[in-house]
């Protein structure tokens, strides 16, 4: 008699085939960011679930931040990291400090990737053209060189998913000037998910998901009608840096991405268990005719 726990494996298993069934060459993209990073397992939990993803047959590409790791190098050479509404303050030597950090980390992720045996190219929203920006002004205030996005050329990515490369991005763009700019990871993402028609957008967060109220863990939202989510945001239930994420999600829906994810990094396998199980974890936000379905089965 085969073991239960066996049997259970084998369950799990067939679970995934559906999902795997509609994603097979799908595009994929995972915005991994915020203090998700600094923790070394979970850093290798997330590659590998990339790695897992592009063996059976999705296309995933992943946009990666590492702000926490730029403010410690910014602090390292004497400077205070300074923020306005969640963005950097970004002057020239901040400028400097955080490409090369983005491109250590980027450096860092490939070679994650590669230790598993999938071939991945680490770029920069500079190469093939791929970010051009303008700056952004917050509020009507110069905060510096932070760089608001004004074309996506997603050619190199299309090339390099041609080749079953696994795309990594760090976001750094230029401007028609080719001066560079530091663009927000979330931003970049959702640009990138857009101009590339992704099947799915998760953006891996430091949070469980939406909560109706920050400080009632009960109150998590599992879906979210787009009107649903402005409304959220209109009445003032969310705050921080969930308010631009809630609208890249938005944005992402609106511009044709058909599943816009919020995901909690700090769960191990987080990605997985969003796209293989029919438990909902974290909050997904739907497109106005999008059929809810944990809410109404909960
Ligand atoms: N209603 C809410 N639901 C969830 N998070 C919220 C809400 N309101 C404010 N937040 C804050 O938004 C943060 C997520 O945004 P952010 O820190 O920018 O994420 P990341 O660094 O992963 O990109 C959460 O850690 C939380 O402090
Ligand atoms: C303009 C701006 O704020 N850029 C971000 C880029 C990195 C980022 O977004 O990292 P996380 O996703 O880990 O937060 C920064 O300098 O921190």
């Amino acid at each position: 008699m085969v073991k239960q726990k066996y049997l259970d494996k084998a369950e799990v298993l067939i679970e995934a085939l559906p999902y795997i069934q509609r994603f097979n060459r799908k595009i994929v993209v995972i915005k991994y960011g915020g203090s998700a990073m600094l923790d070394q397992e979970l850093k290798a939990n997330v590659i590998k679930d990339a790695v897992l993803l592009k063996l059976v047959g999705f296309k995933p590409i992943i946009v990666h931040g590492g702000g926490k790791e730029i403010s410690r190098w910014v602090n390292k050479v004497g400077m205070e990291p300074r923020f306005v509404n969640g963005l950097r303050v970004t002057d020239k030597d901040t400028m400097e400090i955080a490409e090369m950090v983005l491109a250590k980390v980027n450096k860092e992720l490939v070679t994650l990737v590669e230790s598993l045996g999938v071939d991945a190219v680490g770029i920069s929203g500079k190469d093939g053209g791929l970010l051009k920006c303008t700056k952004k002004l917050s509020n009507g205030e110069d905060i510096g060189y932070v760089g608001e996005i004004q074309e996506v050329n997603p050619r190199i990515l299309h090339e390099l998913l041609e080749q079953d490369f696994l795309p990594i991005i760090f976001p750094v763009g230029y401007d028609e000037n080719y001066d560079s700019y530091n663009i927000n990871a979330d931003d970049a993402a959702c640009a990138i998910a857009e101009a590339v028609h992704a099947e799915k957008l998760a953006f891996l967060s430091d949070i469980e998901g939406v909560y109706k109220d920050q400080n009632d863990p009960e109150s998590l939202i599992s879906e979210l009608h787009i009107h649903e989510a402005e409304k959220l945001i209109s009445d003032g239930y969310v705050g921080g840096g969930m308010i631009p994420k809630l609208k890249n999600c938005i944005d992402a829906i609106e511009h044709g991405v058909n599943r816009v994810h919020i995901l909690d990094g700090r769960i191990p396998h987080s990605l997985l268990l969003e796209i293989f199980t029919n438990k909902g974890i974290g909050t997904a936000i739907l497109r106005e005719d999008g059929e809810k379905y944990y809410d109404e089965h909960a």
